[in-house]
Formats: C-alpha cells, sequence, structure tokens
C-alpha cells in the first residue's frame, strides 16, 4: 500500500547572504498514512517548520519531494491546511465570518446553504456557538485557535498541518484544547502533522513521534510509535504501560541532542594524538548487557591506555537510530548486530549502501526468547502447543517483537518457528522494537512475546510478565551476536586509530569473561548512562544462576560469552549463515560473490594485529558446517544450494553485488540485478 504522504529524501539548503549556504535538513524521509497523526519534535531551529512548511506548499525543498496521494505538492493549496500558533484571524471579521470567508472562498462550487451548514457546523465542532458574533479582541487565546482549527477543518483539507498549536495558550486552555484536537482528529478521521516542543503533548496526540536531530543537516533521529490504544483519555496515556518508557526515549534523545551540540561546538572533527589520527571517538551502543565490553574499556581506562583519550560512548534508543548515525557519519564507531555491517554494505530496504568493516566481535550469545506469562498460563509451553492452538484458532495472529531485521533475534526467532513449519510472516506478525520497550509493550499486551538480548529477558520473568522459551543456548551455542562496526571510509582513514579501538576493546572483552570481575562489571552497566537497570533483573546469567520463570534456575555458563573459545575473530563462516538467513527472509539479496563480500566486511587482519599486539590468540574459528538445535546442516560451501533446499523462504534473489570503489556512502544502491 502506497504512502498517504510521502516525504521523500527531502534537503532543504538556504542561501545566505554572505554568500554561504546552510543546511537547514539532509536526507529527510518520512511515509504518512492516512488519518494518522504525527508529531515533529526536536530543539528549536532544528528544522521542523521548515519541514512543516514544506508538506504545506509554502516552501520547496532543495532536493527531494513531497508526494499527497501520489501527486507532487507544488504550492498551497486548500488540501493542506495550516494552523499557526498566532491564529491567523481576521481581526475586523466575527468568529462566524472567519471560518465562512474560507468556507466561501475553498468551496464556491457549493450551494450558499450547502456552505452556510459547513460553517455551523465548524462552529459547533470547536465548541463556538456562544461566541459566533464575536471578534477576535473579544476571544481568549484558546478561543482564537479553536476559530483557527475550525476554519481549518471546515475545508476538508486532506492533511491539517499544525505549528506549535498550543505554544501561546496557558497550560489549562492548552490541555482542554489538545483533548478537543484529539477528538476532532479521531472522529474525522484527520492526518495530522504536528510541530510541537511538549513531550506530553506529542505523546496524548501521536500515533507516531519523528525526532529531528539538531542541524545543520538536521534529520531524523528516531521514530517512536505510540501503541496506545485509541479513543485515548489523558489518564489512560499517563498510566500506559509504555507511557514512561517513550518519555524517558524523548527526554533522552533530545538531552542527547544537546550534548551532542556542546561536544560539536567544542571539538574540531578529528584531533591526532599518540600516533593515532583521531583519539576523539563518538561510539554507540544500545543499553544492553552485552555493551559491557565498551563500559569496562571506557570506565577502566583501556581507551586512554591505548591513546583513545577522548571516546564518548554515545547510547542510542534502538538500532535504527543508531544505523542511521552510523551511515551520517556522526557515529566514529558502533557496537552493531552481526548482520548490520552486512546488509548496510550490501544496502538494505533500499538504502544506499553504506560499506562497514568489522574487526572484531565483541560478544556470542546472550539472546532469549521470552513467551507472554498469560500464553504460558492458557497451557501454551512449547511451539508445538503454540501451533496447535494457532491452527484452532486461525483468527487470532500472534504478535512477536525483535529488534531489527538483521539482527540474531529476528533471524533465529524466524528459523525457530520456520523449524517448527509455522511461517514467520505469514503464520504471525513480526514487529520491530527497541530492547528497553520490549517490556512495557508486552505488559501492555501489544505482543506476545519477543526475542531480546539481556537483561530484558530476566526482567520480564523478575516482574511476573513473561518466561523464557528458550536461550540462544538452547538453539545455537556460540553464534555471533555483537560486533565492532566502522565505515570503511572511517577505517582507511584512520588505520591507526582503527586498530588501537580494536585492541582496545579486545582487552575489554577479556576483562568482563573473567568472572571475578562480574560484580564491578554489573555495577558500571547498571548505572543510567549505560543500560539504566536494576541489578536485581540485570544479575542472572551474568553472574547468579538464569531463571527462565519456569522452574528452578540453572548456572549458564557462557551466556554473555566476551573472549573465551576464540570468541573475538571475525567469524566469515556465521557471518555467511547471516547472509543466507538475511537473504531467505527478504532482508536483503544473497550476492554471487559472497566471498569477496565477506572478505570486505571482515577485516580478519586488523583483528590479528590487535591480538598479536596483546599476546592473544589470533586465530579464527574453525571453518565448519553449522547445525543448530533442529538438526539442519548449513555448508558453508554451498550457501545458494542451502537458501535452494530451505522449506520456508520468501522470493530469494541472488544477485552479483557491485560495490563502489570508492568506499564511501553513496546516494543510491549500487546493486546490478543478473539473476
Ligand atoms: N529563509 C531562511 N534563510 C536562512 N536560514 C533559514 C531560513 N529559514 C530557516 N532557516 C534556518 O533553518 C533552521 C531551521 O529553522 P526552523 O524554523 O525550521 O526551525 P524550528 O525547528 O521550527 O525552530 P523553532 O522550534 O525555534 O520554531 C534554523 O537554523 C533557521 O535559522
Amino acid at each position: 500500500m502506497s504512502a498517504f504522504v510521502e516525504v521523500d529524501h527531502i534537503d532543504r539548503i538556504f542561501p545566505l547572504p554572505n554568500g554561504e549556504s546552510y543546511i537547514a535538513l539532509k536526507n529527510i524521509e518520512l511515509k504518512i498514512n492516512k488519518g494518522e497523526f504525527i508529531s515533529l519534535i526536536g530543539h528549536s531551529g532544528c528544522g521542523k517548520s521548515t519541514l512543516l512548511n514544506i508538506i504545506a506548499g509554502l516552501d520547496r525543498p532543495t532536493t527531494g519531494g513531497v508526494i499527497l496521494e501520489g501527486r507532487e505538492v507544488q504550492k498551497p493549496g486548500p488540501d493542506r491546511m495550516v494552523v499557526f500558533q498566532n491564529y491567523s484571524l481576521l481581526p475586523w471579521k466575527t468568529v462566524r465570518e472567519n471560518i465562512a470567508l474560507a468556507v466561501d472562498r475553498v468551496m464556491r462550487h457549493l450551494p450558499k446553504g450547502e456552505r452556510k451548514g459547513i460553517v455551523e457546523h465548524h462552529i459547533d465542532i470547536v465548541g463556538l456557538r456562544h461566541a459566533a458574533h464575536k471578534r477576535p479582541a473579544e476571544l481568549s487565546g484558546g478561543m482564537k485557535q479553536r476559530v483557527a482549527i475550525a476554519r481549518a477543518l471546515a475545508i476538508r483539507p486532506k492533511v491539517l498541518l499544525l505549528d506549535e498549536p498550543f505554544g501561546a495558550l496557558d497550560a489549562l486552555t492548552r490541555g482542554s484544547l489538545q483533548e478537543q484536537l484529539m477528538k476532532i482528529c479521531q472522529e474525522n478521521e484527520v492526518t495530522c502533522v504536528m510541530v510541537t516542543h511538549d513531550v506530553d503533548e506529542a505523546l496524548l496526540l501521536s500515533d507516531r513521534i519523528v525526532m529531528l536531530t539538531n542541524g545543520p543537516a538536521a534529520h531524523i533521529g528516531q521514530i517512536l510509535e505510540v501503541p496506545i490504544p485509541r479513543p485515548r483519555q489523558r489518564l489512560d496515556v499517563v498510566n500506559h504501560p509504555s507511557y514512561y518508557a517513550l518519555r524517558n526515549e524523548m527526554l533522552y534523545f533530545l538531552n542527547q541532542q544537546k550534548r551532542a551540540k556542546r561536544t560539536k561546538a567544542k571539538q574540531p572533527i578529528a584531533i591526532g594524538r599518540n600516533g593515532l589520527e583521531k583519539v576523539n571517538l563518538d561510539i554507540g551502543f544500545i543499553p544492553l548487557t552485552d555493551c559491557a565490553p565498551l563500559v569496562v574499556a571506557k570506565e577502566k581506562g583501556i581507551f586512554a591506555r591505548h591513546g583513545l583519550e577522548e571516546v564518548n560512548l554515545v547510547r542510542k534508543p534502538g538500532w535504527r537510530a543508531l544505523a542511521s548515525d552510523m551511515a551520517s557519519g556522526q557515529l566514529d564507531a558502533a557496537q552493531m548486530l552481526a548482520g548490520m555491517p552486512l546488509a548496510m554494505t550490501l544496502g538494505m530496504e533500499n538504502q544506499p549502501s553504506v560499506p562497514i568493516v568489522t574487526a572484531l566481535t565483541l560478544s556470542r550469545n546472550g539472546n532469549a526468547i521470552t513467551w507472554s506469562k498469560q500464553l504460558y498460563d492458557q497451557g501454551i509451553r512449547s511451539l508445538e502447543d503454540f501451533k496447535r492452538s494457532m491452527l484452532a484458532d486461525s483468527d487470532k495472529v500472534h504478535t512477536f517483537g525483535m529488534v531489527h531485521p538483521t539482527s540474531m533475534h529476528n533471524l533465529l526467532l524466524r528459523y525457530w518457528f520456520a523449524s517448527h513449519g509455522i511461517d514467520p510472516d505469514w503464520d504471525i506478525n513480526l514487529t520491530v522494537i527497541p530492547p528497553p520497550q520490549m517490556v512495557s509493550n508486552l505488559k501492555a499486551g501489544n505482543i506476545d512475546g519477543y526475542c531480546v538480548g539481556e537483561p530484558w529477558n530476566s526482567r520480564a520473568v523478575y516482574e511476573g510478565l513473561g518466561v523464557v522459551m528458550a536461550t540462544d543456548l538452547d538453539l545455537w551455542a556460540g553464534h555471533i551476536e555483537k560486533v565492532l562496526g566502522v565505515r570503511e571510509a572511517w577505517a582507511n582513514q584512520y588505520p591507526q586509530t582503527h586498530l588501537a579501538l580494536v585492541t582496545a576493546l579486545l582487552e575489554a572483552c577479556e576483562y568482563c569473561d573473567d568472572r571475578r570481575n562480574r560484580e564491578e562489571i554489573l555495577e558500571l552497566i547498571c548505572r543510567p548512562e549505560y543500560v539504566g537497570s536494576a541489578p536485581e533483573y540485570t544479575r542472572p546469567g551474568l553472574l547468579d544462576p538464569y531463571n527462565k520463570g519456569t522452574g528452578e534456575p540453572v548456572q549458564l555458563l557462557d551466556y554473555n560469552q566476551f573472549y573465551v573459545d576464540r570468541t573475538n575473530c571475525p567469524d566469515r563462516t556465521q557471518m555467511l549463515w547471516v547472509m543466507a538467513q538475511m537473504a531467505r527472509w527478504g532482508i536483503t539479496p544473497f550476492p554471487k560473490n559472497w566471498v569477496e563480500i565477506i572478505e570486505r566486511v571482515c577485516k580478519i587482519d586488523v583483528f590479528s594485529e590487535a591480538a598479536r599486539s596483546l599476546g592473544f590468540l589470533d586465530t579464527e574459528r574453525d571453518r565448519a558446517p553449522i547445525q543448530l538445535w533442529d538438526g539442519e546442516v548449513f555448508n558453508p560451501d554451498d550457501p545458494i544450494g542451502y537458501l535452494s533446499q530451505v522449506a520456508i523462504k520468501r522470493d530469494i534473489q541472488i544477485q552479483e553485488i557491485m560495490l563502489a570503489n570508492d568506499d564511501t556512502p553513496t546516494p543510491s544502491p549500487s546493486l546490478r540485478k543478473i539473476a
């Protein structure tokens, strides 16, 4: 289904009087569905109004465009009405006349009586019958804004655009108008885009909240889905289990933008020192137990010992945001999902190819599949039970959360279901949810279960909301989980820095696997700036026996595996398995030249040099067929043969993938389909 409004890769560059130019917006891409309420939020000057004006047709983008119902927006039109903060009413006309003016102008083809009826109806919608004869000077701010909303709605626009509509109102009036707007939009199925600075307003009104980064070159940093059912009451919203998690995400994002601005202001792009080309690094991570090597390297001074004196660990709220910051070059490096370097290099989800390299596997294992307590209490305690209940009630579609298409969580969950003949695309719903929001979504009943890293499984067990159906030790002990990723261009530009980074993190990985250090690591990762979790539910698996919620806790060795058993060398065989699974599910094409792509992504030479400098074992794991718990064999010498015989799969594209020689991000996918 095509989107109702499509903001298609917009840039807006303003020429400045001194002959220079200012890039306000960079590569904004957004699809809006009919009847959806979208809020745009971000710091002052980031470009919210510029984007709104472009959607309205009041301004034109420098590149890209806006498509409304299949037609490009070229100029303002009555199908897109804007409500501004300052009401813009004609002072000499009454409420009724202000509304009538717009209706008579736009709907002049309608009989007079009908137009009059529309005006009166909208006076009623906003509750201004008693003041219909008054002029703006006789109205309060809230009343004036209601007139502006009525005037905008009366001409039945396809999209209502609101630029901080309640910004000038007192708190009480604001609250009541927000509720009225929500009701009006819902009853009339209005598609809305609203600029706001107010996180609570955004949460109350929106289906999705689009958060813009600070300019210059502002882009979409993150999009939050608000899974709170409608119709909404303010109290229901505040009491919804996902409310505080969402609110925290927004505040965290906004604070981080503020910090980034300060850091940018005081830092030159690259500070070279200690024989390194760059010692000031921003490294992205996600609040998960397996971010431990990064936290340890920072807090125990390991980065600094390797010459990386100014490392800033940037907590990202979800994997999409992290990938986007890596693609745009805002991050120097990141903890990445195993499939992310390959997928970004191949160009996933119609995104341009951004070659990423990895010289270090940061961790193995550490995930589990959690089921809601409700399913478990209904007697659904195995996949066989699940399949039986699914077949018995074909109307009920279960939804499961995973963190990103390229994650082992997605690939293992799909594999798990498919191994029992359950098609993960047709028989169930899979939805992307950032790891820290899994538990609140389970609590809210939005999902029936999920696959995620710790501590988010243990938290559900701890809170009595879920039970662990399988850890990945049950499915595939020793699989690659998180890797260190940097842009290939960055690695080429800063080779000594890259080596120092890999060396420091390898040393930290070894530290993390020494169980004597685990108590200290627990304290470090639970800090609010890292995972921000409670030690009670972060301990299991890391230190304490692991509690699945279904029996006695068990001691899991190597659940979060950071160093032992040759964890760290980029694992080309397992990367190939990941690449094949991503192709199986249509996430990326499978490259005919897979050997070349894997060689390009996995930087074994950098790892070996780092390992040797520490006196560590520098070899890769043995290349052998891969077998998960179900016994099916993946032969790394014949991935295409595996893909052709695997039972449940999507249309697999097998292509020669031509990557640019210049390893900077390319504006369009450099894929050439030959099969
Ligand atoms: N005509 C223009 N010429 C040059 N720069 C402009 C022009 N219009 C906007 N800008 C710049 O573009 C950036 C985005 O402006 P915009 O008004 O869209 O921000 P905003 O997020 O809506 O801010 P606020 O929340 O304060 O209203 C700002 O840095 C602004 O100075």
